[in-house]
């Protein structure tokens, strides 16, 4: 699914991250490691949000380097924090992102009828509670028919029931359409609402399979 070819992230002399080698096959994954140790510069690298040396490939012929536009259609990120511009709605921020990653029709409302968000998507994004921020950048990682969706810290500030809702869908895409989630936590995730999922360790500023 994914293979790091000759990976590192600096920042500055910084060396956050190195991959030399690594491929990670298609499955749902938990990143563990302890603060600090470079989960979301992981993520961030895997979306192309952060600049790196060496490569990435998807599904052994995608390199995030080369061909950029096809990777980015294929790999979906929810952000730990996410931030939106302030007077935009969450229809109009779905809009945007069910049209770039080419979203089936009607998509986008059965996720917002699921999901409970239809009372307020109409809303500005900058009058919402950091749980329905959460909901609204979860909502548009699932968006399109990413192969790869990748969750930064996806169970912190939902409430319960949305957090069912969420391993819903997850369990949902991986069955159906077979897509690979990359996801951090430090909660433990939940085994019986959640297909089984490999442990990945970050440590040493590097990424291991446990
Ligand atoms: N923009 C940045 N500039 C400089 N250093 C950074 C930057 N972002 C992250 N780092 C450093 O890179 C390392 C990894 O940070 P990262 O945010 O990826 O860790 P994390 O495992 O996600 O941590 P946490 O569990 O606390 O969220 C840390 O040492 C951090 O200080």
């Amino acid at each position: 699914m994914l293979h790091f070819q000759k990976f590192e992230k600096r920042y500055g002399n910084f060396p956050a991250l190195k991959i030399d080698d690594l491929s990670i096959q298609p499955g749902i994954y938990w990143i563990k490691g302890v603060n600090g140790s470079g989960k979301s510069t992981l993520l961030k690298s895997i979306a192309g949000i952060l600049s790196f040396q060496g490569d990435i490939i998807l599904n052994d012929n995608i390199s995030i380097t080369k061909q950029p536009v096809a990777y980015r259609k294929l790999v979906n990120f929810a952000e730990a924090e996410p931030l939106f511009p302030e007077f935009l709605t969450g229809m109009e921020m779905i809009s945007l992102f069910a049209d770039a990653k080419g979203a089936p029709a009607g998509q986008a409302q059965q996720l917002i009828e699921s999901m409970y968000m239809t009372g307020y998507v109409d809303r500005p994004v900058g009058s919402y509670s950091s749980g329905m921020l959460k909901k609204l950048s979860l909502l548009l990682a699932f968006l399109g028919r990413p192969d790869v969706i990748l969750l930064d810290e996806p169970l912190i500030t939902i409430d319960v029931a949305s957090l069912k809702i969420l391993y819903t869908w997850m369990a949902e895409r991986h069955t159906q359409q077979g897509t690979s989630f990359l996801l951090t936590s430090h909660q433990p995730l939940d085994h019986d609402e959640l297909p089984a999922a490999t442990e990945l360790l970050v440590q040493d500023q590097t990424l291991n399979l446990v």
